[in-house]
């Protein structure tokens, strides 16, 4: 006979579990509701570094996945400054190059989404530091390179590739750049000629309006269904850190040595009264921009004069306006047609007016506000100034002068379209995509003939940033 065992605590132990199970079942499924919406707002991410001569930004474009109403609204989500100097620094020490970005792409694994990891694109542009570094040494150049590729490939991110951008893809890019950012691209008025001052190369690139004489200088392309035939030119070696060194290679070169026991003394108008460094001639002259000279181990005397005209003297020295191959040049025999429509200057054009307060004078009054400053005593600024950095601080009125004198005697720019110049901060980029094509061709190719590239309908960003990123390899090289 099968006797039923009777458990007393069988019906308490099934509603408690089933009570258990039920409130598990509630707590995750509200965890999941938690989660839900971040995994499902549907963001998409890319990361571009800009590794310049003097640093390495890292930036995050974010954009929805599903475009709503047709239209794409990129924004830059963050932006990383690496520590330290440019990646060309670690010529010495190739491996920390790639070590350098370590912190900056640690921070955007944390702001971008682990589930958006694997499918976000990363590339990394290196400009003139790194154009310098392959001139003067090709194999440290390439060890560099390889310490931040390698450093980037061991990320959970879509690695695009690190490698140096031609003076003319960084024209174009800055074009564009602060073409998006005024809009002007989707709108039918003219667009703005970009002025971009780095640390070792200097870029103009506007849309002319006369024949490009110089087939090296003109870049053709297609962006939101409208065709853009541009001149561009990067002068390296003009960026402000290389033309300073340029023009203290000139002075201390033509300065008489006392005798051969003292050292030079640099008397050099463009730092203020009373600053007075010594200086190793190696740290004017490692460069490849000017000649190797003997007295590389040599100490000099730095000392200011604060002298705003023969500070501007002296830099027009660096500009070669002698001779033109072309109808019009700017300078060093570099063909340029005349500057037309109005222009956007970033970077270091912008930091230097901004910290000046100069970007909103004629040119007369930017002349007499600089030639006062440049004559201010060194303690003064620097007592006026004590937060600023004291290279920066120390340069602003080399800086200055350097910028009106590339301005006016190099690219021609007069009192009369002065004011055409807008000094601009680069804002956070918002791009707007919708039906954006972009087309790219080769320069001596007409337009039927043009070597397409991308074309069609840009859904996303990252084709777009790829699309840019392919601009070089079609610049015929
Ligand atoms: O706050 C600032 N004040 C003055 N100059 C600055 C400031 N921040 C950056 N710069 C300068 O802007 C320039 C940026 O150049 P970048 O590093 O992009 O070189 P590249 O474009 O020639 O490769 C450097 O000369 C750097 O010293
Ligand atoms: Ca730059």
């Amino acid at each position: 006979m099968e006797v039923k065992v009777k458990n007393p605590w069988h019906r308490p132990v099934v509603i408690f579990l089933a009570c258990v199970i039920t409130a598990g079942i509630i707590i995750m499924v509200a965890i999941s509701v938690v989660q839900y919406k971040p995994l499902h707002q549907k963001y998409k991410y890319g990361i571009v570094l800009d590794a310049g001569s003097s640093h390495t930004s890292v930036f995050i474009y974010e954009w929805p996945a599903e475009k709503e109403n047709n239209t794409g609204m990129v924004r830059q989500k963050h932006t990383c400054n690496v520590q330290g100097k440019g990646i060309s620094s670690y010529s010495d020490n190739p491996m920390g190059a790639g070590t350098s970005l370590k912190d900056c792409m640690e921070e955007a694994k944390q702001k971008i989404p682990a589930h958006r990891h694997h499918e976000t694109p990363v590339y990394l542009g290196a400009t003139a530091g790194m154009r310098l570094l392959k001139m003067e040494n090709e194999e440290a150049s390439e060890k560099v390179l390889d310490s931040v590729a390698r450093s980037l490939k061991d990320l959970p991110f879509s690695y695009q590739g690190a490698r140096i951008i031609s003076g003319q893809e960084e024209g174009a890019f800055g074009w564009i750049t602060v073409n998006y950012l005024s809009e002007n691209l989707r709108k039918p008025t003219g667009t703005l000629g970009a002025l971009d001052l780095g640390g070792a190369s200097t870029q103009i690139t506007f849309v002319p309006q006369q024949e490009i004489e110089s087939h090296d200088n003109s870049i053709d392309f297609r962006l939101y269904g409208n065709d853009y035939h541009l001149y561009t030119h990067s002068f390296l070696c003009y960026g402000k850190d290389q033309a300073l060194k340029l023009s203290m290679g000139k002075k201390i070169e033509s300065t008489p040595k006392a005798d051969e026991t003292h050292p030079i003394e640099l008397r050099d108008p463009c730092f203020h009264p009373g600053y007075n460094f010594t200086r190793t001639a190696q740290t004017v002259f490692n460069t490849p921009c000017m000649k190797k000279v003997k007295m590389a181990n040599e100490n000099f005397f730095h000392v200011g004069t604060g002298n705003w005209s023969q500070c501007r003297q002296s830099i027009r020295k660096i500009f070669n306006t002698s001779y033109c191959p072309y109808s019009r040049c700017s300078f060093n025999g570099v063909f340029q047609p005349s500057v037309s429509g109005n222009f956007g200057a970033f970077s270091a054009f912008f930091f230097v007016m901004d910290f000046l307060k100069l970007t909103n004078d004629s040119l007369d009054l930017t002349k007499q506000k600089l030639a006062t400053y440049c004559s201010t005593p060194w303690k003064e600024i620097a007592e006026t100034h004590p937060h600023i950095n004291k290279k920066y601080l120390s340069e602003y009125c080399f800086s200055a002068t350097y910028i009106l004198t590339l301005l006016e005697d190099g690219y021609k720019f007069t009192s009369n379209n002065w004011n055409d110049i807008s000094f601009i901060k680069k804002r956070k980029l918002t791009i707007v995509l919708d039906e954006a094509d972009v087309v790219v061709q080769t320069t001596p190719k007409s337009l039927h003939q043009a070597e397409v590239i991308a074309v069609g309908a840009v859904a996303d960003v990252s084709e777009y940033l790829h699309a840019i990123f392919q601009i070089p390899s079609i610049f015929g090289k």
